[in-house]
């Protein structure tokens, strides 16, 4: 048999999602292999969110099957799904942090929720660590609203990568931060990835991000993966479609 390591992480079968009678995802395909970073591109309203929604399993298709490696998501049960959902970390655009909590507090909030019998010590150790990846444990007794943009991104993926998941999804990672710190972060989701192989969905509009964190990019068109392939791959393309994101 081969082994476990070898297969794909997520595997995406004609997955099928419509809003009333408007189909966002028509027959959408994709296989997301260990360790690699898939770029999913797409224009405003084209349905990546809700494609990322439906991975996690906040949102039923219609039709289709999400492999999260045995796991078929669109079968699971809400205990099941809470236990899948542990692998999986999501860095939302907004960062989700909590105002009125410190950044321990916040690192710390995953952990006591999902690891109920971890001892004080561990959750100490597992907080600072998280906060030494992003160069941000001087940061750790300060409130949210102390730090600048950049900074609340790094402390969110601190927050992501706490609980170890395997995957990660990223919700336009680089949205709103300058290009030095753009490129900062890009640099935290490949080093990430890198000590931790973790394996990555990202939706991201900003094509430095998405030239120096694919290892795949996927243009998400009419409900269809239109194409796929290394970012160069893609840029080279004279298919008007690929073209527009890339001019
Ligand atoms: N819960 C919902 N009910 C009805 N329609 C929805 C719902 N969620 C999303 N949609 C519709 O699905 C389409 C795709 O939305 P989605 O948020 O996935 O786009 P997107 O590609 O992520 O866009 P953007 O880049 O602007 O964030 C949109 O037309 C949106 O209005």
């Amino acid at each position: 048999m081969e082994p476990k390591n070898n297969k794909p992480i997520i595997v995406i079968k004609d997955l099928v999602k419509s809003f009333g009678d408007k189909v966002i995802l028509d027959g959408f395909n994709l296989t997301v292999e260990r360790g690699t970073n898939v770029v999913i591109l797409g224009k405003s309203g084209s349905g990546k969110s809700v494609l990322i929604k439906c991975i996690i399993g906040l949102l039923k298709p219609e039709s289709g099957s999400i492999f999260v490696n045995e796991d078929n998501i669109t079968a699971l049960s809400e205990d099941e799904l809470d236990e899948t959902r542990t692998k999986i970390g999501f860095l939302f655009q907004s960062n989700a942090l909590y105002d009125s909590m410190t950044i321990r507090e916040n690192l710390e909030f995953p952990l006591l929720r999902h690891w109920v019998d971890i001892t004080r010590e561990e959750v100490d150790r597992l907080v600072s660590e998280a906060l030494e990846n992003v160069d941000l444990l001087h940061t750790i007794d300060m409130m949210p609203s102390e730090l600048s943009g950049g900074m609340l991104k790094r402390v969110a993926l601190a927050r992501t990568m706490i609980l170890r998941p395997e995957i990660i999804l990223y919700d336009e990672p680089t949205t709103g931060l300058d290009p030095v710190t753009s490129r900062e972060i890009e640099n935290l989701i490949l080093k990430l990835q890198e000590k931790n192989h973790t394996s990555s969905i990202i939706i991201s509009h900003d094509m430095n991000c998405v030239k120096n964190t694919a290892d795949v990019v996927v243009l998400l068109l009419e409900g269809k993966s239109y194409a796929q392939g290394s970012f160069e791959e893609l840029a080279q393309s004279t298919d008007k479609n690929i073209k527009q994101f890339f001019d």
